[in-house]
């Protein structure tokens, strides 16, 4: 079988883009995880799947570099956006669904704005905040953000025992630059690596600075692979609506795999 793929990239989070609007897709925790591997598939962070929705102009299912069936992914979605722009789906606003229920979205030239899930609860403990921005993230503060070991840190705090034995968790880290302005790095569950970028754990990193900073929206967070930019709208009860991620997203190549 051949399988016609699309690679795209948002500020280095990089994605397997397949159109499956036809379903024809075979859907394989090992094949996604093969093609995902970096030395011996196409390489990639995850595999995002464009189908068909009743209501929308497109559903994405998502998977993260090991095969499973993630949660949401932030640079995915701006991504996918593109995908679905460059198919010719929509031409400036659009709306999908994702696991995380309905996103909207819009394109200005390379810039992709996605409008995030609301965020209806912020655990704060004195050394990290916990929220769910569609995915679930833990957010801490270091020093010097260079010399973090994010991958040996992260993993103690993915498989530790508060999150281990519940799924896991995406584990960021920030350096306040300045005011309004984050370095952000993030390990990723389901790659269980550092990947250049995180979209939803960015969100989550802005809005942890916001209650811990007392910073308005929008708030800038640089990221090993790029630059991005969250807006907000805070509520009573450290929630969070009208949430946007906002960063350039891109084609990189296109090609053809047989299985
Ligand atoms: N890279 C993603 C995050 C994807 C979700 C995550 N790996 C998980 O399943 O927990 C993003 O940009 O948000």
């Amino acid at each position: 079988m051949e399988i016609t793929f699309y690679k795209y990239q948002g500020t280095g989070n990089d994605f397997v883009m397949i159109d499956d609007r036809s379903e024809n897709f075979p859907v394989d925790n090992e094949l996604i995880a093969h093609l995902c591997h970096r030395r011996f598939g196409i390489g990639a962070d995850g595999l995002i799947l464009l189908r068909h929705a009743e209501g929308y102009d497109f559903r994405m299912v998502y998977f993260n570099a090991d095969g499973g069936e993630g949660s949401m992914c932030g640079n995915g979605g701006r991504c996918v956006v593109r995908f679905a722009h460059d198919l010719g789906i929509f031409s400036e606003h659009t709306s999908f669904i994702a696991v995380d229920g309905p996103h909207e979205a819009s394109v200005d030239g390379e810039v992709i704005s996605l409008k995030m899930s609301p965020v209806n609860k912020v655990e704060q403990y004195e050394a990290y905040d916990f929220m769910n921005t569609g995915s679930p993230h833990y957010v801490t503060y270091v020093d010097d953000i260079k010399e973090t070991e994010v991958v040996e840190i992260g993993k103690d705090i993915r498989y530790g025992p508060k999150y281990g034995p519940v799924g896991g968790t995406n584990v960021n880290f920030i350096e306040v630059l300045r005011n309004n302005h984050l370095s952000v790095r993030t390990y990723e569950r389901g790659v269980e690596d550092e990947t250049y970028s995180c979209g939803t754990g960015v969100t989550a990193c802005a809005l942890s600075a916001h209650l811990r900073e007392g910073w308005a929206s929008p708030i800038v967070v640089d990221t090993v692979g790029g630059t991005l930019e969250v807006s907000f709208n805070a509520l009573p009860g450290n929630t969070f609506d009208e949430i946007y991620l906002t960063g350039p997203a891109m084609r990189v190549y296109e090609g053809r795999v047989t299985q």
